[in-house]
């Protein structure tokens, strides 16, 4: 479905592009790339089913909140200028007030029981709170002369008015979302349909007649990722080191899925079968390798109407450019909003020095802690784009552009993992 969606994106993009881009290069050829895609089609879903979802309209209150004149506090409602009159004789209780009643109005000199929620009747201008009072012969007496004009009423709209912008287009629902749908009246809401992708490992050291067996971690980590953007995700994994296997897997995975994602097999070993293999399949180049680390087999390729993200297979460089490509990219498609998911880069000052290359811009994993009101910057231990640990110790990635000398102390920005 993105497949045809992506039909005028693909143009003609062949592999003219050079063989290895600088990174803020295949980020703008990307961007360039997405820009042409048009949204994902809207669908209706019921409000249960819409946590994670993109919201593909404007909610604006067609109900306020709240919806009438309420109480604040579990007491008696009155008039002020009935109850200063009425001094220390106090107002006689003609009547009782619940959260669902619709109260008559107030007789004039009298005051109403009143519970939390229930509906202000018509000429009360105050609530008193119950532990505020004393009843003595059935009337309420204040024990403090607090009262006065709007005491404890919520008013109609406070919250929110009709005609109130709720929740905008783009909006990634969540928990927080969803009690506003629903107080809106909403059993369905339209939101971007969810593109179907495919995960595919690949590597005979996955095999379970490998002699030097490994765990296969990849598909586990990236469908987790990218199920937490809200995309429907299968995990494959060719187990042999086989073309043809490989071949086989690819066409099938490309039949059944909007995009596609490799993890492996890319760069320029025997057994590296997959950009040979997606070729031969007829996906083009939109960037084949970048100038980054980790990260420098990273290829962007398209396969019809459909992309491919190519990702090494060192998990913790695979981890990185699914952060830096593959989530923006899904953002660009499903129209969510880039700061409401996390993707906004925080703010801190650096604790450390680091000299990039002058061709390679470099992410380093960093955490964060607080020094006397500052945000301090910490590199993370990482022994390399293999390292899974260093995942778990950093909330982000520090990048340091080709050629850039960071100095200690220097405030920058860090791209937090989404989680
Ligand atoms: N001669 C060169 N060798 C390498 C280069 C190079 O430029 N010239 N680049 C290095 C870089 S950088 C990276 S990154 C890796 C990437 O290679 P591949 O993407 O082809 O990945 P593999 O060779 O298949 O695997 C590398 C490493 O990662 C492990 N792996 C792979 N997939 C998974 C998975 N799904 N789960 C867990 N672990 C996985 C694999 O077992 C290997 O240990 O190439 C360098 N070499
Ligand atoms: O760039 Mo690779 O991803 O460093 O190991």
């Amino acid at each position: 479905m993105v497949g045809s969606l992506l039909a005028s994106a693909v143009s003609e993009q062949k592999c003219t592009v050079p063989e290895m881009v600088a990174y803020d290069e295949a980020q703008a050829l990307l961007a360039a790339c997405t820009q042409n895609i048009p949204l994902l089609a809207p669908e209706f879903v019921s409000i249960s089913q819409a946590c994670g979802r993109v919201l593909a309209e404007d909610i604006r209150a067609e109900v306020p909140r709240p919806e009438a004149d309420i109480s604040a506090m579990d007491g008696y409602a009155f008039r002020c200028a009935d109850m200063e009159k009425a001094g220390d004789i106090g107002l006689p209780l003609s009547g009782q007030i619940v959260a669902g009643d619709t109260p008559p109005p107030l007789e004039q000199g009298v005051a109403y029981s009143i519970l939390t929620g229930a509906r202000i009747p018509a000429g009360a201008d105050c609530v008193v709170a119950q532990e505020r009072t004393s009843i003595m012969n059935g009337h309420v007496h204040l024990l403090e002369q607090n009262a006065r004009n709007g005491l404890n009423i919520r008013r109609s709209g406070e919250e929110f008015c009709k005609g109130d912008m709720l929740l905008g287009r783009g909006q990634r629902l969540d928990w927080r979302h969803l009690p506003l749908l629903a107080h809106q009246g909403k059993e369905q809401v339209a939101v971007y349909k969810r593109p179907k992708i495919c995960v595919v490992a690949n590597g005979a050291e996955f095999g379970a007649t490998a002699t030097d067996c490994r765990t296969e971690l990849n598909t586990q980590l990236l469908a987790t990722m990218l199920q937490n953007e809200g995309v429907l995700v299968t995990r494959c994994v060719c187990r042999s080191d086989s073309e043809e296997d490989l071949h086989k897997l690819l066409h099938q995975c490309a039949q059944e899925a909007d995009i596609l994602i490799t993890t492996g097999g890319i760069s320029v070993g025997q057994t590296d079968h997959v950009l040979p293999v997606l070729s031969q399949m007829g996906a083009t180049c939109l960037f084949r390798r970048v100038k980054m680390r980790p990260g420098k087999p990273m290829t962007v390729m398209q396969l019809g109407q459909k992309m491919v993200f190519c990702l090494p297979g060192n998990p913790g460089a695979a981890a990185i450019c699914a952060q830096l490509f593959v989530v923006p990219f899904l953002h660009g498609l499903t129209g969510a909003k880039q700061g409401e998911n996390a993707s906004k880069p925080i703010e801190g000052k650096s604790s450390f020095s680091y000299v990039a290359a002058t061709d390679t811009t470099c992410f380093l994993p960093v955490h964060f802690t607080e020094n006397r009101g500052e945000n301090l910057i910490n590199l993370v231990r990482s022994v390399g784009a293999s390292d899974i640990l260093c995942l778990t110790r950093a909330s982000g990635l520090l990048k340091v552009s080709a050629g850039q000398s960071l100095q200690d102390g220097d405030v920058c920005e860090v791209i937090p993992f989404t989680v």
